[in-house]
């Protein structure tokens, strides 16, 4: 009886301990929320916000490191400069899950004083707007490199006269001037041409700032190609990762004439912007050059900290420490060492050498980069305008998508990312269905039809972590226009997952023929069709950013960009990515209950979608690359590619 009793008794005073805990952690992240916006998840994620756990508290990096470490392994610890506060990601979610549970209200000696610690988990890490202030890892800015007259020497040995000289390949790309030296570096597919190296190597003025980079160990190898890019006010490059299997991994970049700001990205969304003072040396090693994409925003001045002396790093976002500075003309010398065997770096997600067909890293470009204009453009505004005209072909749904929501249990809360019309919403009514769509006019449809669903991005799905039994994404991956972008779709998919969660993809398929069986789609085709098809080989002038070489982008005139495609409707696909013509019939006219394409006459008007029709396999390795999922089932269906996939952790 005592013993219980005491255990009683202890059961009760523990519980209101934890619940002081949960106040005060509470309390914390609210005060985050308040004075630094940052968003606290109410699922567990990978990463968490140290409250109180900041340098702006006295904590120290080793400090917290060591009580992180107690609770798994630690993949990034982010301490922005002057804050209370810190970010932890773990390799793991589950990781993750027991730091919050064991080391909240963990208490540390800093500087004579006792703070404690609270966790909340985070979807993103670095606040808000995703600024961060500790450059990314493995970079490193030299102040003061070389000297003025070390400057005025190689800037003085570069000759950029049209012809002068023959040994190097020399480009006068729209936004800069380039200059290559050892091998040439080609825009084209991003690489160099390793068995052709140009005659003359590296220059010999460069000799003595190479040895000076050998002897202080920031290279152990001499470089053998060298880039020289300049710059005038208001020119730039795109951002972009090095191609993996062109170079090795020390990558430097010496800064003559003047400084600029050079932009680094975390796929994740991280960025931070870095000073390069004039007759700085710029080395990027691992998690820098391998994952980071960098590139120089084209503009005439740059947001620098204030201050007399220029100095490098990161410019932070304190307000009251920046100005503007006026560019002038800087040139770069970038070398690298060309790669004899695939790269093995510990960044597969980003590596061309793990990739089939070894196409180069694609560019990670924010919303204003050419991958979202080109679906802007060919996509969304497409939809807008043929909503009507979509919705009244889309009504009968395919039938292995009907059985996957049918075998899902009463109360099953499901998500339809890129609904359309709605079709397939109401299909199981023990279902809690919820749809989203790029387009209003579509979402309107489905309001009007008295579904459920809201305009968003499905990069970008304003739903918490893990509130879904199901996902269905039909029709909808195949429109984005790169396959980093394609991956975060399947990523965002995941994320509303819980874990036991299933999603169902379907793609459309560059095989319409399979296993001897021609899809519906070419079936169809009626002979009138035949000749009122698309235009055939005819180019747009959109180029596909996913063909566009990721070193210049859409800067470099030189770069042949294969243009994008129009599609004939009912005949098999010549490419991946194209566009494929929709013949819009007149909104007053009757809607056809045909295919789309079917009763096109010739004065209808004709708009284009843009889509990246898979190959077989495409789809598996694409979710392949998302962590924590496994695939169930992946089968072709009437020219599509589909999978199941479900969530483990
Ligand atoms: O101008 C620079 O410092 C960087 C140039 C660069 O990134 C490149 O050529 O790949
Ligand atoms: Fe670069
Ligand atoms: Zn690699």
């Amino acid at each position: 009886m005592e013993s219980s009793l005491n255990g009683n008794v202890k059961l009760v005073k523990k519980s209101k301990d934890e619940k002081k805990l949960l106040r005060k952690q509470l309390k914390a992240s609210h005060t985050l929320l308040k004075h630094e916006g940052i968003n606290t998840a109410s699922l567990p994620t990978q990463s968490l916000v140290v409250a109180n756990g900041g340098l702006g508290n006295g904590v120290s990096r080793e400090q917290l490191q060591a009580v992180l470490q107690e609770s798994g392994c630690v993949e990034s610890l982010l301490m922005p400069p002057n804050k209370p506060y810190a970010f932890v990601t773990y390799g793991s979610v589950e990781e993750a899950r027991r730091c919050h549970a064991s080391l909240n209200g963990r208490q540390l000696q800093c500087q004579g004083q006792t703070v404690a610690l609270y966790f909340s988990f985070v979807e993103k890490v670095g606040g808000e707007s995703g600024v961060c202030t500790e450059l990314p890892p493995g970079l490193k800015v030299l102040e003061d490199f070389i000297s003025a007259e070390e400057e005025a020497g190689l800037l003085e040995a570069i000759d950029w006269a049209p012809q002068g000289d023959t040994l190097t390949g020399q480009k006068a790309l729209k936004h800069r001037r380039v200059k290559h030296y050892g091998y040439e570096f080609r825009y084209d597919n991003n690489n160099v041409d390793k068995d052709r190296p140009l005659p003359g190597g590296i220059p010999q003025f460069c000799n003595s700032v190479l040895e000076r980079c050998l002897r202080e160990n920031h290279i152990d190898v001499t470089p053998d190609q060298l880039t020289i890019n300049q710059y005038e006010p208001g020119q730039g490059i795109p951002p972009h990762v090095d191609t993996h299997s062109a170079f090795e991994d020390t990558i430097l970049s010496l800064s003559l004439g003047a400084k600029t700001v050079m932009d680094f990205r975390h796929p994740d969304g991280r960025s931070v912007a870095v000073v390069l003072p004039e007759r700085s040396l710029l080395v990027m090693k691992g998690e820098s050059r391998y994952l980071w994409t960098h590139g120089i925003t084209p503009r005439k001045f740059d947001v620098v900290p204030a201050g007399d002396t220029v100095s490098s790093g990161p410019v932070t976002s304190d307000p009251g420490d920046l100005t503007l500075s006026k560019r002038d003309t800087r040139t770069s010398f970038t070398f690298r060492r060309v790669r004899r065997t695939a790269c093995d770096c510990a960044y597969p997600s980003a590596c061309d050498s793990r990739r089939p067909g070894g196409a180069p890293a694609r560019l990670c470009r924010g919303g204003r980069g050419d991958a979202s204009r080109l679906e802007a453009r060919f996509v969304h505004r497409v939809y807008e305008e043929i909503s009507s005209h979509f919705s009244s072909t889309r009504h009968s749904p395919w039938p292995c998508v009907r059985d996957f929501l049918r075998s899902l249990p009463a109360g099953a809360v499901l998500a339809d990312v890129g609904c359309g019309n709605g079709k397939y919403l109401g299909i199981n009514p023990d279902l809690w269905a919820m749809g989203c769509d790029r387009s209003h006019s579509l979402v309107q449809i489905c309001a009007d039809r008295g579904l459920q669903a809201f305009v968003s991005d499905a990069l970008d799905v304003p739903l918490r972590s893990g509130v879904c039994d199901a996902c269905i994404s039909i029709a909808v991956i195949h429109h984005f226009s790169t396959q980093e972008r394609r991956l975060a779709a399947v990523n965002e998919l995941v994320r509303l997952l819980k874990p036991g969660g299933r999603a169902l993809i379907y793609v459309w398929a560059l095989e319409q023929e399979y296993k001897k069986q021609r899809s519906k789609y070419l079936k169809e085709k009626s002979p009138e069709q035949e000749e009122k098809g698309g235009p055939g080989a005819e180019q747009m002038t959109q180029s596909n950013p996913d063909y566009s070489q990721e070193h210049a982008g859409k800067d470099d005139p030189q770069q042949s960009q294969p243009k994008l495609s129009v599609h004939t409707n009912r005949t098999v696909f010549n490419s991946q990515d194209l566009l494929v013509p929709w013949h819009l019939k007149g909104v007053a006219q009757k809607a056809s209950e045909t295919s789309a394409d079917s009763e096109s006459s010739a004065s209808d008007p004709v708009f284009h979608r843009y889509y990246h029709v898979f190959r077989e396999g495409e789809l598996e390795n694409l979710c392949g690359r998302v962590k924590n999922i496994t695939i169930q089932s992946s089968y072709h269906d009437q020219g599509n590619w589909c999978v199941i996939v479900e969530k483990t952790l």
